[in-house]
């Protein structure tokens, strides 16, 4: 199994090309099963979660077409799909399994097919991840949904616009209702929807497809359904975590890194809470840079919630900064029941965590020493890389394929800014 290991004590310094971000293509692909013509996504990045995607759309009978020479090389790297092959509705246990977010094939194929069976995604390391509100979405549009044997299965003649209240805000169920509003009969309210740029980004290539969306990026957003939606080409927007873990790890390490290709305005809490901790950001149009002087980062808190509040994605990575931070810092996780599975691996690097239910109080140390850890999850891996690379000596990385689930080359990145980090087999 591959490993990555780093070398800790270099200064992070240069430019890093942000990628298109994970949590954007992966709806948008699958928001393609919805056209009647051929849709190109382009800015796509390369990860293992976007080819489980490209394979559950396969398996589903879409044609895909990608374009290997330039396939995760950034803007040019692009992923065609031709949805007028589809003739399967059913998305297999062997690929949800695989990527939680193949669930999102659903809202899609009913109102597309009138028919979806998905394998129900289960549980994973950061917490149950139930999909209630997805189905309650459904229903309310008009679907009969069974849930047996491991499967969900939504019928619909014709799906029919209404008023959907979500119970909690949830980024998935909101782009799935979303995307099913889009060719259902009448108006559909989606009230409490998530408000993350990823849902603006789905909503907008829906928009280029050919839907009527209004509201997509504040807590109501009105889907008036048209009878169809046509091919269209989407630029994917920039992945705002994979920029926030760069620019921490500039942060951790007193260096100064510039990101190239983000999206400033999507990280306003995350960028607020870096200068919180001493950092300098400069934004100019789509470039993030940040400065730390060669400065140890203060200790701040943080408090998870859903955008525009503090992403919980970027909670393992700022914990990971509080270790070595200067003083105390309290992180609450509010969404995710288990996302601390990362504490006992910084704890193997030196790290002073005490967790109690949902808060960590993390006492930041004057340095962390390299020692061999595991990946629990994607960020956590993220994280323990970010801790790697301030600690003394090497820490050795094991099951590395969650990060290869989101983060794309990122070993090479590091390594463009500086850092000694390699894969081993
Ligand atoms: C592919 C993708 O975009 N993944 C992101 C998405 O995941 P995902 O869409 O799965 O996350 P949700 O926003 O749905 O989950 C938020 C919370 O709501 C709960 N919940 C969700 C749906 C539901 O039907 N019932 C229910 O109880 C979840 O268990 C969780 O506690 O948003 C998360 C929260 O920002 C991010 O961490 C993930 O990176
Ligand atoms: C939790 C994450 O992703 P997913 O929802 O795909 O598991 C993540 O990107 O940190």
């Amino acid at each position: 199994m591959q490993k990555i290991v780093v070398e800790g004590g270099v200064v992070l310094d240069g430019e890093v090309v942000i990628s298109g971000a994970k949590n954007a293509v992966l709806p948008i692909l699958c928001a393609t099963l919805l056209a009647d013509d051929v849709v190109t996504v382009r800015n796509v990045p390369n990860l293992h979660d976007v080819k489980t995607t490209a394979k559950v759309l396969e398996g589903l009978g879409a044609t895909i077409t990608v374009d290997e020479s330039t396939f995760g090389t950034g803007q040019d790297s692009a992923i065609v799909v031709d949805p007028r092959t589809v003739n399967s509705h059913v998305a297999p246990y062997e690929l949800v399994r695989t990527m939680r977010a193949s669930v999102l094939v659903l809202g899609p194929l009913l109102a597309k097919h009138g028919a979806a069976e998905v394998s129900l995604p289960g549980g994973c390391a950061i917490g149950s991840r139930p999909v209630d509100q997805h189905l309650k979405g459904m229903e309310a549009l008009g679907a009969e949904v069974v849930v047996e044997h491991g499967y969900i299965r939504a019928t619909a003649k014709k799906l029919k616009g209404a008023t959907v209240v979500f119970d909690m805000v949830s980024v998935g169920a909101t782009e799935n209702v979303l995307m099913a509003a889009t060719l259902a009969e009448g108006t559909s309210v989606l009230e409490n929807a998530a408000m993350e740029p990823e849902i603006v980004d789905l909503a907008n290539c829906l928009i280029a497809m050919g839907a009527d969306i209004e509201g997509a990026g504040t807590s109501r957003i009105i889907v008036r359904g048209v009878p169809r939606l046509h091919g269209a080409s989407h630029n994917v927007l920039a992945d705002r975590i994979e920029t926030g873990t760069f620019l921490v790890a500039a942060a951790m390490t007193g260096g100064s890194v510039t990101c190239k290709n983000a999206n400033p305005d999507a990280m306003d809490a995350v960028l607020r809470k870096l200068e919180q901790a001493g950092a300098e950001i400069t934004v100019n149009g789509t470039d993030i840079r940040l400065d730390m002087h060669g400065k140890r980062p203060k200790a701040v808190d943080i408090v998870t919630a859903p955008h525009p509040a503090f992403p919980t994605d970027m909670q393992a990575q700022f914990m990971a900064m509080a270790c070595i931070s200067d003083g105390a810092s309290v992180v609450n996780e509010t969404i995710f029941e288990n996302r601390f599975m990362h504490v006992q691996e910084l704890q193997r690097l030196g790290a002073d965590i005490k967790v109690d239910g949902h808060a960590a109080l993390v006492r930041g140390v004057e340095g962390l020493s390299g020692a061999p850890v595991m990946a629990t999850d994607l960020r956590a891996s993220a994280c323990l890389i970010l801790a790697g690379l301030v600690a003394q000596g090497e820490t050795q990385i094991d099951r590395i394929y969650h990060l290869d689930r989101g983060y794309e080359n990122i070993e090479q990145k590091f390594a463009g800014l500086g850092a000694t980090i390699r894969r081993i087999a």
